[in-house]
C-alpha cells in the first residue's frame, strides 16, 4: 500500500473572505487548484468576481482565511514577490498605448519579461498579423481584446486571471480564446475566468458567487410565482 501524500494544490483558497471599501464582498471561499485546472467565476453584477481576481492578483488582501501558493501564504512579502511572477492578468482596462504600434504593444510586455520572438506569432494566431505595424486606433473593440490575448501568449506565465475575456469577441474570437485556454491547461497552466458569457472550458470548476443584495421581486417574478 502506498502512503504517498497527495500533491499540494498549486493554489489553495482556505476559508477566504474579502472586504472592499469596508464592506464584506466574499464570504468563506474554499477552492483548490492544481496544475492544468480551471475555475469559472459567475454571478450577478456586483457579486464579487473582479474582487476575487483582484485578491488573487494581490491588489487586496483577504480579510480572513489565507491564499496559499505551493503551500505558502501569498501575503508574505518574500512569497508574494515570487508568486506575482506567475500571474498573467487580463482586465477590462486594456492598457494599450496608442502611440505604440500593435506589435510594440505586445512586444513591450514580452521584452519586460526577458523573452523574445513570441509576439508576432501570437498576433498572427489572434488574426492580427496584418495589423501588426498599425496604430491601435485602427483596431475595433474585438481586435483590442485579441491584442490582449496575444499578450497572454507572449508573456507566457502559468496562472491566468481573466476578467470577462470574451467581451467584444466574435464567434471565431471566442473559439480562439477557448483554444488558447485549453492549450495553456494542457501545458500545466491554471486559468481563472470571471465571465457572464458562456465559454467552453472542459472540466472547469464553476463557482457561482451569491448576489450581494438579494434583488426585490419584479413583476415578472410575481407572475412566475403565481404560475399564470
Ligand atoms: N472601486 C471600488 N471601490 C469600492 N468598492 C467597489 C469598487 N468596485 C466595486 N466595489 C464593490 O465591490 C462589489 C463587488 O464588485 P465586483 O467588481 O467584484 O463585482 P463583479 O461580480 O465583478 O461585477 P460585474 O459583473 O458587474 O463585473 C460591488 O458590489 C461594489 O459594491
Amino acid at each position: 500500500m502506498s502512503l504517498r501524500k497527495p500533491p499540494l494544490p498549486r493554489l489553495l483558497l482556505n476559508d477566504v473572505s474579502c472586504m472592499r471599501n469596508a464592506q464584506q464582498i466574499l464570504h468563506h471561499v474554499n477552492v483548490s487548484l492544481h496544475d492544468g485546472s480551471a475555475l469559472v467565476l459567475t454571478g450577478a453584477n456586483g457579486s464579487g468576481k473582479t474582487t476575487f481576481l483582484r485578491m488573487l492578483a494581490g491588489f487586496s488582501r483577504p480579510s480572513a482565511g489565507e491564499i496559499l501558493w505551493n503551500g505558502h501564504d501569498i501575503t508574505q512579502s518574500g512569497i508574494f514577490h515570487q508568486y506575482k511572477l506567475q500571474l498573467n492578468w487580463l482586465s477590462l482596462k486594456d492598457a494599450i498605448k496608442e502611440k505604440f504600434t500593435v506589435l510594440d504593444n505586445v512586444q513591450w510586455f514580452e521584452v519586460l519579461e526577458g523573452k523574445q520572438g513570441r509576439s508576432l506569432p501570437a498576433l498572427e494566431l489572434m488574426g492580427l498579423g496584418r495589423l501588426a505595424n498599425e496604430r491601435p486606433s485602427r483596431l475595433s473593440m474585438g481586435q483590442r481584446k485579441r491584442l490582449q490575448l496575444a499578450r497572454l501568449l507572449a508573456i507566457d506565465r502559468p496562472i491566468w486571471l481573466l476578467d470577462e475575456p470574451s467581451v467584444a469577441l466574435d464567434t471565431e474570437g471566442v473559439k480562439l480564446l477557448e483554444y488558447i485556454i485549453a492549450e495553456h491547461r494542457k501545458n500545466g497552466g491554471i486559468v481563472i475566468v470571471a465571465t457572464h458569457l458562456p465559454i467552453k472550458i472542459e472540466d472547469g470548476m464553476v463557482l457561482r458567487l451569491p448576489p450581494r443584495f438579494p434583488r426585490r421581486l419584479t413583476l415578472v417574478d410575481m407572475l412566475d410565482r403565481a404560475d399564470i
